[in-house]
């Protein structure tokens, strides 16, 4: 199953620098894994902003709420989530 998945990134100000430099590592670190696996299937940068459009490609509500709870930023950030479906005129095989 496919969502769109929209994340923006709180960090609080008064974090200091070396901790919000170590959750940033882990997670590039998870995000990575994640895109290896193929369950992280697109990942942009909103510009102008520090937040992200992806696309997530997994088995079900459950494995997309278990994977994106996983995230080292997680408590920092706000995410919203939308289910999608193959369109109609799209010419690329792998959408479902
Ligand atoms: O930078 C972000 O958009 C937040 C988050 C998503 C992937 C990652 O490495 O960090």
């Amino acid at each position: 199953m496919l969502f769109k998945v929209e994340m923006k990134v709180n960090i609080p100000h008064d974090m200091p620098a070396e901790v919000a430099a170590e959750i940033k590592a882990r997670e590039k670190a998870y995000a990575q894994e994640l895109q290896a696996q193929g369950k992280w299937r697109h990942l942009w940068r909103v510009a102008g902003s520090y937040a992200n459009v992806s696309i997530f490609d997994v088995a079900d509500n459950a494995e997309l709420q278990d994977l994106i709870s996983a995230l080292p930023l997680f408590p920092y950030m706000d995410i919203s989530v939308a289910p999608l479906c193959r369109h109609p005129s799209s010419i690329h095989q792998d959408d479902r």
